[in-house]
């Protein structure tokens, strides 16, 4: 299991400490809430965020055809990306599946660090010992992640921690795969990337931007090289969400648009229409860790 003590920084609560009425872990997730009454629940499946109600409402998009049991990645969310984003065809991750293992590792609650009356904090780590054989094999590095949940009262922040606990320099990527609840796709609009180079999945081509307002209404699916501030999310020209990224530089806006209905666990066939996923990562170029070295990178989204 990854190591509290080898995250740097008191740690100041240990794993073992009782439910409070904040904190209930359940088999399979925990719950954090808070006594005004926004709350956050997290599978061990991939330490995957499947839920954030706060401002009257959920905030993340879930698929309803979602698989939750662990047997594949969960369709909304927050699922994580490691240590690959996409598919490699070469190199020391060629041999992993699209996004990498993070997102369908089962994970090891830590505990929560931290709960007052305005936030709580909760600790999931993943290391080798938590990959199956074949895993191993695919990316054979000592790692330790420490990935940690704040849910506060019109914010949601997500810290990663990576730790290269070997004696091999090893590359990766990382993202939060995230997936935006909203209203509807047709009155919504993105600002924060004019000006951003990005290379497009769809038509494969790259330029930089030039919309202020990005607008969606058709499938999209491209990565921001860069990006030098807050995206914002906004429905009807009102801001929705305000994504500030620490340490990440990449932002990646996907929507499947109507190809969703091709997906099996995407439902349903129309819910396209009220999710963007807001990505922020560290994925346009590979990060190189060198033994014992330590990479964080966090995002939070403000209401
Ligand atoms: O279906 P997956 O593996 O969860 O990936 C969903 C999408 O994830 C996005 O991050 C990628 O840019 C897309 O290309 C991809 O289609």
């Amino acid at each position: 299991m990854v190591e509290r003590s080898k995250k740097p920084g008191p740690i100041p609560v240990s794993s073992t400490e009782p439910e409070s009425p904040g904190f209930v872990f359940k088999s399979d997730r925990v719950k954090l809430s808070l006594p005004t009454g926004e709350s956050a629940e997290i599978l061990l499946h991939g330490a995957t965020v499947i839920s954030w109600v706060a401002g009257g409402g959920e905030n993340l998009f879930l698929s309803e055809k979602a698989a939750l049991d662990g047997s594949k990645p969960v369709r909304g969310g927050i699922p994580l990306v490691f240590p690959v984003f996409g598919k490699s065809t070469e190199g020391p991750t060629a041999a992993l599946p699209q996004h990498g293992f993070a997102r369908i590792c089962k994970w090891e609650l830590l505990g929560r660090t931290s709960e007052t009356d305005t936030s709580i904090q909760v600790d999931f780590g993943l290391g080798p010992e938590n990959l199956t054989v074949e895993q191993r094999k695919q990316w054979p590095y000592d790692f330790g992640l420490i990935y940690s949940v704040n849910l506060s009262k019109s914010s949601l922040e997500t810290k990663m921690l990576v730790r290269n606990e070997g004696s091999e320099t090893f590359d990766f990527n990382f993202l939060f795969h995230t997936y935006l609840r909203i209203p509807d796709v047709n009155n919504l609009t993105i600002e924060g990337l004019k000006g951003t180079s990005y290379k497009c999945k769809v038509t494969k081509s790259e330029a930089v931007e030039e919309m202020v307002e990005l607008s969606v209404g058709s499938e999209v699916d491209r990565v921001y090289a860069n990006v030098p501030d807050t995206v914002q999310v906004k429905n009807g020209g009102e801001a929705i969400f305000k994504v500030d990224r620490t340490n990440l530089e990449d932002v990646v806006v996907w929507n499947p648009w109507e190809g969703a209905s091709k997906m099996a666990d995407f439902g349903p066939e129309d819910g396209y229409k009220n999710m963007i996923c807001i990505e922020a990562g560290a994925v346009s170029k590979w990060h190189t860790l060198e033994p014992q070295s330590v990479w964080e990178g966090s995002t939070i989204i403000n209401l």
